[in-house]
C-alpha cells in the first residue's frame, strides 16, 4: 500500500529553508528535491508549488507524456483523503440566552370553540 500523507505534512515541505520539495499532482505526492535543478521548466517552476497541490500547474504547462511518465520516478505517496467531518448541530446564538430547546408540547393546545367538524 502506498504512504498517506496529510496535507498539513506536505505543506511543512515546501522547499524553503533547506526544507524537501514536496507536490502535490492529482492526489499523488511527489519529492522533486532532486529534481529541481534538471527540470526543463526550471527548479523556481517547482518551488512556487512546493508544499501544494500542482495539478493545474502541470497540466497547464502542457507536459508529454514522458513528463508523464516521469512523475513515477519521484513519487513517494498519496495524499490522505479528507474525511467527512461529522455534522454539528449548533445552537442558535440568541445573546445571552442558552441553547434553545425543545420541548415536547411547546404551547398547550387551543380549546376547541365547540365547532365540530366531521369531515
Ligand atoms: C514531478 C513533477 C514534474 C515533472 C516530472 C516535470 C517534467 C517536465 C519535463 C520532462 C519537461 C520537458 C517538456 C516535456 O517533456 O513536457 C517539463 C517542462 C516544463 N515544465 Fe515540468 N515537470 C513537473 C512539474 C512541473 C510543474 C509543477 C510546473 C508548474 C509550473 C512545470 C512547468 C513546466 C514548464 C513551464 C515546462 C516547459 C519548459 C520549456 O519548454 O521551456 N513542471 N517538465
Amino acid at each position: 500500500m502506498s504512504q498517506l500523507y496529510d496535507l498539513s505534512e506536505v505543506a511543512q515541505n515546501n522547499g524553503k529553508s533547506g526544507k524537501p520539495c514536496w507536490l502535490i499532482i492529482k492526489g499523488n505526492v511527489y519529492d522533486v528535491t532532486n529534481f529541481l535543478a534538471e527540470h526543463p521548466g526550471g527548479g523556481d517552476a517547482l518551488l512556487e508549488y512546493g508544499g501544494k497541490d500542482a495539478s493545474k500547474a502541470f497540466k497547464q504547462a502542457g507536459h508529454s507524456s514522458d513528463a508523464e511518465r516521469d512523475l513515477k520516478n519521484y513519487k513517494i505517496g498519496e495524499l490522505r483523503p479528507v474525511e467527512a467531518a461529522p455534522i454539528q448541530i449548533q445552537p442558535q446564538s440568541t445573546g445571552t440566552k442558552g441553547p434553545d430547546t425543545i420541548t415536547s408540547s411547546p404551547e398547550p393546545a387551543k380549546k376547541s370553540s365547540g365547532f365540530l367538524c366531521c369531515c
